[in-house]
């Protein structure tokens, strides 16, 4: 069975998720950092795109000890299942991914990725075959699903949401509005892609929840069934 899909992300007050450089970007506080925190910790996998990786290093790890502990008591791995959307293993070997934090790293990857950089990645982690040029979400979620993820939590960064959520392939958004404008037109925005041209093909939400954290807002989607 496939994963229920949370997609989590904030954003500045004009839709930004970071800079026009692509430089990381403390959008969220304490408050909603520790969230963020929860929210992996009650995840079985946690997923962002190759190029979140190489702009960020990101880790993804679960950082606060109290909840590492509470998913051991609870028979868990200390970390969530930790995945990469890389059709072509850009992976760095050496990224804090695999630096960081103990358990499963899983790269996903189209089947015309480079042998050489395959086998690299391939010592550090679970290196997965899906899609022909591009990786296929719809495969990757299924293979999860056969792995044990019941639920995942996709962080972005605006390409892979794009994906995801034009393929309505999420249950979930939470977005968090940080108090704060970026600006910039090729700072990327919660989602980017192609966009689509048609109001019939818009992604339809439905506003679950509006919570105020830090000096910003929560907002919680479901997707709106046709
Ligand atoms: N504020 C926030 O909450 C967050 C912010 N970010 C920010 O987002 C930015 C990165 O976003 P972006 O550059 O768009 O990169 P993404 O992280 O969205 O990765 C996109 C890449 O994933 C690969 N990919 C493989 N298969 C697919 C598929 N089916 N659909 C979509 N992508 C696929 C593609 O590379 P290839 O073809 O090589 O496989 C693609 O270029 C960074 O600046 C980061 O800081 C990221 C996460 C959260
Ligand atoms: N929820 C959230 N709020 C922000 O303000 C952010 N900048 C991000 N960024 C995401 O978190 C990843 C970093 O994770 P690690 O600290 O390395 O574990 C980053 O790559 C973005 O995915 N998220």
């Amino acid at each position: 069975m496939r994963p229920y899909v949370i997609i989590n992300a904030a954003m500045s007050a004009d839709g930004k998720i970071s800079t026009k450089e692509h430089r990381q970007t403390k959008i969220s506080g304490d408050q909603d950092f520790a969230r963020v925190d929860r929210l992996r910790a009650d995840c079985d996998a946690v997923m962002v795109g190759i190029g979140t990786i190489l702009a960020d290093d990101s880790s993804l790890r679960l950082k606060n000890p109290d909840l590492i502990a509470e998913r051991t008591a609870a028979g868990k791995t200390e970390q969530p299942m930790r995945v990469v959307i890389d059709s072509r293993a850009r992976m760095p070997p050496d990224g804090d991914m695999f630096k960081k934090g103990t358990g499963q790293r899983v790269i996903f990857v189209a089947e015309t990725a480079p042998p050489d950089r395959v086998a690299a990645l391939a010592e550090k982690a679970t290196v997965i075959s899906a899609g022909t040029d591009k990786v296929d979400l719809t495969l990757v979620l299924d293979k999860l699903g056969e792995m044990g993820v019941k639920k995942l939590m996709v962080e972005g960064g605006a390409t892979l949401l794009w994906s995801f959520t034009s393929q309505k392939l999420f249950d979930e958004i939470r977005i968090y509005v940080g108090a704060l404008i970026i600006g910039g037109t090729d700072a990327p925005t919660f989602v980017d892609g192609s966009g689509f041209t048609r109001a019939e093909g818009f992604t339809r939400l439905a506003l679950k929840n509006v919570e105020k954290i830090d000096d910003g807002l929560l907002i919680t989607w479901h997707k709106k069934e046709e």
